[in-house]
């Protein structure tokens, strides 16, 4: 056997998860893969939460279709739980799979807050045994984490103690999920904050994935969390923001969005921009 052959086997193996648009499925080579974390990384505002929302009720449809017949956990860390925009990509999702057999697809999604590391660190034993105990027509394939940069915005110092302590919390909890993935095939997806990096600055220094710098809003940005972190997931995906200015009455400006991949072991780089609508995230 070829070692081209044998990736071409884990690539037509791994099961993807539709994110609710052929285009954008496309440019991530079928979807969001299971087995393994990816991440999206974002500044504010630019659709990290929406993507994350269309994936969990995507995740429903079957695998004909694209999805996991799944129901899907969602992890928020931070107040509050966008429960109305959920409820509206619902109807969204409703009206376009009129056939869809599952009345409320809110229903199918589990919600829970955590607001700590170590908080994530305990939910993890009660994570797995409810995966062992379910027996769901729906069972749970899908974990959503939005966001994992809260998590370490405080209680951390810039000591080193404390930046072991960090460490040592992403190994624990990454290495808990990927062992969940793995065992229960499921699509386990983290958002990630940026920070900006100084003009003239190389960051630190350590060129990450395929795009050499990041920009988003005209500024030069870096993932949240280092390089520590960016060991821990399988795929990142950065998601960026450019303002084309004030529509004609003055009242808002358009944004243009894209997606890229900056690493991912089945994909090659590719991007491809995106809108957000009332009825979800689209590629075009
Ligand atoms: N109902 C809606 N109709 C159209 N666009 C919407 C709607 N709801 C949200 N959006 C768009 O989505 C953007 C917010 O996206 P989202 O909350 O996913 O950002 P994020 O990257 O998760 O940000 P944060 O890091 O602050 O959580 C808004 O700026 C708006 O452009």
């Amino acid at each position: 056997m070829q070692p081209e052959n044998l990736l071409h086997q884990i690539h037509l193996r791994t099961q993807k998860c539709t994110v609710g648009c052929p285009l954008l499925d496309r440019c991530l080579g079928g979807g969001i893969p299971c087995n393994s974390i990816t991440e999206l990384v974002a500044e504010n505002g630019t659709g990290k939460t929406q993507f994350c929302l269309q994936l969990v009720l995507y995740a429903q449809l079957p695998p004909s279709r694209g999805g996991l017949s799944a129901s899907s956990l969602y992890i928020h860390t931070e107040f509050p739980f966008p429960l109305r925009r959920l409820r509206q990509l619902s109807r969204a999702f409703r009206s376009s799979h009129p056939d869809h057999p599952v009345a409320d697809p809110c229903g199918r999604v589990f919600v829970q807050g955590v607001y700590t590391a170590d908080e994530l660190v305990d939910a993890l034993p009660k994570i797995e045994l409810f995966l062992i105990h379910s027996k769901s027509r729906f069972p749970l394939r899908v974990i959503v984490i939005d966001s994992i940069a809260a998590l370490f915005r405080s209680d951390f110092d810039n000591t080193g103690l404390d930046l072991r302590r960090r460490s040592s919390l992403f190994f624990k909890i990454a290495g808990g999920l990927k062992s969940l993935a793995k065992r229960f095939g499921l699509a386990v997806v983290v958002t990630n904050q940026v920070v900006d990096l100084i003009e003239g600055g190389n960051g630190n220094g350590v060129r990450v994935g395929n795009l050499g710098v990041l920009y988003s809003s005209g500024r030069r940005v870096a993932p949240a969390l280092g390089l520590a972190w960016a060991n821990c997931v399988n795929s990142r995906l950065f998601l960026s923001r450019h303002d084309d200015g004030a529509d004609v009455d003055g009242s808002c400006s358009k944004s243009r969005r894209r997606i890229s991949v900056v690493f991912a072991p089945h994909l090659p780089h590719s991007s491809s921009e995106f809108v957000i609508t009332t009825e979800g995230v689209f590629g075009r």
